[in-house]
């Protein structure tokens, strides 16, 4: 594509004389000023601390915000807009606050995957906000011009603030040098208070070839880690971690803490963490908690810490006001929902005020940027909307049902001699995390590819295998977690054989980000999960009396009594939207909603063509069984019967999840060799093609 490849060439880009100005406010975005179905009533205000923070994470290039949903619809020009008032409020009341973002800045929207490389504008528009420390994620990890993309721009502009303690890259002249900065220590502008931050990636094993990840429980014992803990050279009056990790059910942020806490058995610490697009605030202890902020600049997470005491050797802190002084250690959390409305409510501001220049520039050049890429373009129009996990799979409206019954039957290799098997039998499996957002009702443009499935995966295959042996590929790879928690009383009991799981086999990584959070059945998840198929708002449900329920019942008892609960409950008056239980309680989104419903997924699914359903239903059999069934009872062909084989086609992607499968199953060392270059269009790819084909419209109702 001519006009992508030409990016290289124009930017940055140049934004002229600001257009449409009112006292220099300018509306780029006509959808972001939209709050259909908002309401400042029901907003819940901050509270405000001797530090504060604002929390971006998992932001996947979604800086144009979500021009289909009025609830997320303000975008990064408005983020840089809101930065700038908080930190005046700040001032204003003498306290601090600090900007964080915990990485995975490509993979969801066009703006960053629709140029080569991927991230080559909108990298440039990310780092135009005043970030005080961030991190980087997996997917800036996954390929290695990303890396190296990240390393030159964000790494580089950023410098002192853009920490990660166990990722290296190797240059282009073999030299390893880190990728940022191992820790950060400053004192903060209006209460001079002593941060000590840390960066880190979760334990990740897919990264690019340039790059090294160290796992956390190795570079907590490095010299350099253990020697400033031990020397207590610095004054430090709180940790800050920015972190790419889970707040639950992962075990690093665990070893960070325990190690934190062999020296500084009491120093507060505030950890930032992400990857599983939740949200959630952990505890833990009594001075450590732990927040995530969800995904696609849907929300920014806010917390305010009140009674840090500073360290000793400090004299210069000026005695602090009545709204700061607070002998016991308090810290407080909120999600807030990422439209306009929200952000002037937070920042005390009117729409006449809210706009400031520097913010109406970044608006402009995303708008720019997104002509400039064509995202606009119109494709087609969807007749209904398909859902991620707002749908059961398999149902009229999962996505995954369509992507199984009309996209994946589309795939044709490129190369001759293995198009001509197109009509063999053949099993197409992908991996649910590859689709990363809901197909919504209306206009298909170039950019709603992106956002459904940004990667450009390759499909490879395995020819001819016996059918009975790939039919016990994608229960292995659906492993399910849940059998484990049906093990005892209480999931906890089981947390570590959990973790175990996960570490060793990995399977949970090729699923959707928030099933990773299956280990503790994350509240959420079977708060809206119900029994029929589509979707149910149901609201009114008592969140507290929930939560306090949690604390004394089994959690598979209680997904029972919640069930139960929303159907007895009244219809609720609220806009959908996230609805969070955290260890806090259930007062953390400053938005009230009705929750959506959510369902849980399989790690994978799969597509199976020209094979007749009474041939392959005999061998279909070991599916339904789980993991510890499947060795014994898949042997269900007979003898002497000559067995059918079929063509097992994979995204490229979950390679090493499906060799670990034919680990399982003993025979990796007789198909390995077997694996072969497919070809053809990814999801994305597909999709376009599907559209164009069966929902082409000129116009959408
Ligand atoms: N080339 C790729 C890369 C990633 N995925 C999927 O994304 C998941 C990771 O995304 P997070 O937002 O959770 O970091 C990964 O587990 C895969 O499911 C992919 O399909 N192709």
């Amino acid at each position: 594509n001519a006009i992508v490849e030409d990016t290289q060439l124009i930017f940055p880009l140049q934004v002229g004389p600001l257009a449409n100005t009112q006292d220099g406010i300018l509306d780029v975005n006509p959808l972001a000023a939209i709050s259909k179905n908002l309401s400042s009533s029901n907003i819940r205000p901050l509270e405000w601390g001797q530090l504060n923070f604002l929390h971006t994470t998992d932001t996947h290039g979604w800086l144009p915000g979500h021009l289909m949903e009025p609830s997320y619809s303000a975008d990064w020009g408005d983020y840089i807009s809101f930065i700038r008032h908080m930190r005046q409020r700040a001032d204003e009341k003498g306290v601090d606050i600090l900007i964080i973002d915990t990485g995975d800045k490509h993979d969801g929207n066009g703006l960053s995957d629709a140029t080569l490389p991927p991230g080559y504008l909108s990298q440039d528009i990310f780092k135009m906000a005043d970030i005080d420390l961030l991190t980087l994620g997996n997917h800036e990890l996954y390929r290695a011009e990303i890396a190296k993309q990240e390393f030159d721009v964000i790494a580089q502009h950023y410098a002192e603030k853009y920490l990660v303690a166990n990722v290296d890259i190797i240059l282009d002249n073999g030299t390893i040098v880190p990728m940022g900065r191992k820790y950060r220590h400053f004192q903060t502008k209006n209460l001079q208070l002593n941060i000590m931050s840390f960066g880190f990636l979760y334990d990740f094993f897919q990264n690019a070839p340039n790059t090294i990840v160290t796992s956390v429980v190795d570079t907590v014992q490095q010299d350099w880690f253990q020697d400033l803990l031990r020397s207590r050279e610095f004054d430090i009056d709180i940790f800050v971690l920015v972190t790419h990790i889970p707040v639950r059910d992962f075990p690093e942020l665990e070893v960070i803490v325990n190690e934190i806490r062999k020296y500084y058995l009491d120093t507060p610490i505030q950890i930032f963490g992400a990857h599983t697009h939740v949200r959630d605030f952990t505890i833990f202890d009594d001075k450590a908690y732990a927040i995530e902020s969800g995904r696609f600049l849907e929300t920014v997470g806010w917390v305010s810490v009140k009674g840090l005491n500073k360290t000793e050797k400090d004299t210069s802190i000026e005695p602090l006001g009545e709204n700061q002084v607070n002998s016991t250690y308090n810290v407080t959390r909120k999600y807030i929902d990422f439209n306009r409305d929200s952000l002037m409510f937070h920042s005390n501001t009117t729409s006449d005020q809210f706009v400031i220049p520097a913010g109406a520039k970044v608006s402009e050049l995303i708008h720019e940027a997104r002509e400039l890429l064509n995202l606009t373009e119109l494709y087609g129009c969807i007749p209904d909307s398909y859902y991620t996990t707002r749908a059961k799979y398999p149902s009229s409206q999962s996505i995954f049902t369509l992507i199984v019954d009309k996209i994946l039957p589309l795939l044709k290799s490129p190369i001759e001699a293995i198009s001509a098997r197109f009509d063999n039998p053949r099993m197409i499996i992908v991996n649910t995390g590859s689709v990363r957002f809901d197909l919504f009702k209306g206009p298909f443009t170039k950019d709603t590819g992106f956002l459904i499935s940004p990667f450009k995966n390759d499909w490879s295959f395995i020819p001819d295998m016996p059918v009975s042996l790939a039919v016990k590929l994608l229960p292995i790879l659906n492993q399910d977690t849940r059998t484990l928690a049906e093990l005892g009383l209480h999931f906890d009991q089981n947390k570590q054989k959990c973790h175990d799981y996960y570490n060793t086999i990995g399977y949970s990584h090729l699923g959707v980000p928030t099933d990773l959070h299956d280990c503790e059945l994350y509240y959420n998840q079977f708060m809206h999960h119900d029994n029929d198929e589509g979707n149910d708002n149901d609201g009114g449900i008592d969140l507290e009396m929930i939560f306090e329920w949690s604390k004394i019942i089994p959690r598979k008892f209680l997904y029972t009594l919640v069930s139960t609960y929303r159907m007895l409950s009244k219809k609720s008056q609220l806009s959908v939207g996230y609805v969070t239980i955290d260890d806090f309680g259930t007062e953390g989104d400053d938005t009230m909603h009705t929750p959506l419903p959510y369902y849980h997924l399989p790690n994978a699914v799969q597509s199976i063509q020209n094979f007749s359903f009474e041939e392959i239903s005999r061998f279909l059999e070991g599916q339904k069984l789980n993991y510890k069934k499947v060795e014994s009872e898949i042997e269900t062909k007979a003898e002497d019967e000559e067995e059918p084989t079929i063509d097992v086609i994979f995204y490229s992607f979950i390679t090493p999840f499906l060799l670990s499968a034919l680990e399982e199953l003993e025979v990796r060392e007789q198909y390995a060799d077997k694996i072969q270059f497919y070809g053809g269009k990814s999801l994305i790819g597909l999709l376009q093609e599907f559209v164009e084909g069966g929902w082409k419209f000129d116009y959408c109702e």
